[in-house]
């Protein structure tokens, strides 16, 4: 089988990575295959179902033009400096450009040691692989920049965690695995011909607006990708869980889906990730802790840009302090769209806050919410919003929110439908990603399969997928502990 790489970064990069192939497994058995990624990619869906391919999908054969490399990074993990990380349990297989032109990293996870797999078996768990494709499958059918998940294939063998799970191994399709802590390691560990290099690429690769040698407009450039992607989480109760600098990418796609979960009922201080004892990656923080993470990468950058030192600090700062603006701008605009709003008016921030006041108040499902507001209009059931005791606040905000939408002259059966648009339907539910999980386990992988398509049509409201938009029962939640990619 021939894959049709281009393969740059072992190219130009090689020594910023060990090039080691993936350890062989003993029964790879294909769990999913995404046929309309396959094709974007330029692969064959049938190919890559034969035998043949599977070995390839499972690490037990390397596609002609694969050229496999593990990547060393480092990372701050929960603020603290881990000098040397690198794909421990990942191995890059190649490059491709897909049909839109765009160049694609092809990898596998949990595909195998590597030089830095430290003490870890390099493996992954069969639910970690599953999560992953669900939640990266519907985070892109909601426009949210992410890897993606090309394919699952159990490996035939066991991982041993608390206690022994089925493995598997993902492929992982990425914009490119350049981290915030890609750039870390080389900053401090790389020459400065080294780091120049490792930024140039990712400058061409991502932002090739940007002008070659001016670190500070790349670190705008990252900023403001992260200010977009942090608003869109937020705009949909996304909470990532380990937002670690090797966590963050370069090009401004969501990576690392271990320990993610979603807002049920609206609590900005939810955290849920049992390695996240203090909720330092809580929902309410994810855009102070990307501004942290911005901070390491700015201090990467500032060596290569010229000029007095203390002024490269004050302009980096200024730089960083521009994330604020652009998320709290990025999220306003969304948020107006999910309340059917296109013009923007002075009023609206404090339209969204005391919805969002409400919503906590009344310990509102999130994404029911929204989706009831749409209902409001239409004058259906609002099976989330009936929940709410204060009902004078409730009708107090209803008329503004009337009054706005109405000023804008807008049929309110046309607001409604823009909103069914922007605010989805079903989202990967903790709940209901646990109990695909779990079934999962015992061989069964229709409910993983039902839950992945419900995902990828995430604003069709279907009646075989009404229990999808059923919010959790308050005690799940409240019990509820995710944990980092096992
Ligand atoms: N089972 C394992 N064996 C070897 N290394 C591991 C294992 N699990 C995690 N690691 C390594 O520990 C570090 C942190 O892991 P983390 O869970 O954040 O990353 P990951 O989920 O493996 O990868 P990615 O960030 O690419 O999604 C990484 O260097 C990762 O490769």
């Amino acid at each position: 089988m021939r894959w049709p790489c281009d393969n740059t970064f072992v190219r130009d990069l090689g020594w910023l990575g060990v090039r080691v192939d993936p350890v062989p497994v003993r029964a790879p058995e294909l769990l999913a295959l995404d046929d309309g990624l396959a094709v974007e990619l330029g692969l064959d869906p049938e190919e890559l179902r034969s035998p043949e391919g599977v070995a390839v999908l499972a690490g037990n054969a390397i596609a002609d033009g694969c050229e496999p490399i593990a990547q060393a990074y480092a990372g701050h993990q929960f603020g603290h400096l881990s000098p040397m990380l690198g794909d421990g349990r990942a191995h890059l297989l190649g490059e491709v450009v897909d049909t839109h032109g765009r160049r694609r990293d092809i990898a596998l996870k949990g595909s195998g040691r590597t030089p830095f797999s430290r003490g870890g078996d390099g493996r992954a768990a069969l639910g970690p692989v599953l999560r992953e494709v669900l939640v990266s499958e519907f985070m892109h059918a909601v426009g949210v920049p992410t890897t993606r998940a090309l394919a699952a294939v159990a490996t035939g063998e066991q991982v041993l965690r608390e206690r022994p799970l089925p493995g598997a191994v993902l492929t992982r399709v990425a914009a490119s695995h350049l981290r915030i802590g890609t750039l870390v390691l080389v900053a401090s560990q790389g020459s400065r011909e080294q780091l120049a290099a490792v930024v140039e690429h990712a400058r061409a690769r991502h932002h090739p607006d940007v002008p070659p040698r001016d670190p500070m407009a790349l670190l705008s450039a990252v900023v403001e990708r992260q200010a977009a992607l942090v608003a869109q989480w937020m705009s949909l109760g996304f909470i990532h869980g380990v937002m670690n600098t090797d966590n963050m990418t370069l090009s401004g796609e969501t990576i690392d889906y271990g320990p993610c979960a979603f807002l049920d009922a609206y609590d900005p201080e939810t955290f849920f990730s049992s390695v996240d004892t203090g909720g330092r990656y809580r929902y309410s923080a994810q855009p102070t802790m990307a501004t942290w993470g911005l901070a390491r990468l700015a201090e990467c950058l500032i060596p290569l840009a010229e000029g007095e030192a203390d002024d490269l600090v004050t302009q980096a700062q200024e730089r960083l302090e521009a994330f604020t603006p652009a998320y709290e701008q990025h999220r306003l605009d969304l948020l107006r769209r999910k309340l059917g709003l296109s013009r923007a008016v002075a009023e609206d921030t404090g339209l969204v806050e005391d919805l969002l006041q409400v919503a906590a108040a009344e310990a509102l499902d999130f994404t029911g919410l929204f989706r009831d507001l749409a209902r409001v209009l239409r004058e259906e059931p609002t099976p989330t919003l009936d929940r709410i005791q204060d009902l004078p606040r409730w009708q107090i905000w209803q008329d503004r929110w009337r009054t706005r939408l109405h000023g804008e002259g807008k049929d309110p059966a046309a607001s409604a439908a823009i909103m069914d648009e922007t605010n989805p339907v079903h989202i990967p539910r903790n709940h209901l990603v646990e109990e695909a999980l779990a079934v999962a386990h015992t061989g069964n992988l229709a409910p993983f399969e039902q839950l992945l398509e419900a995902l990828r049509s995430p604003f069709d409201e279907r009646e075989e997928w009404g229990r999808y938009a059923e919010p959790a029962d308050p005690d799940f939640t409240r019990g509820y502990i995710t944990y980092c990619g096992t």
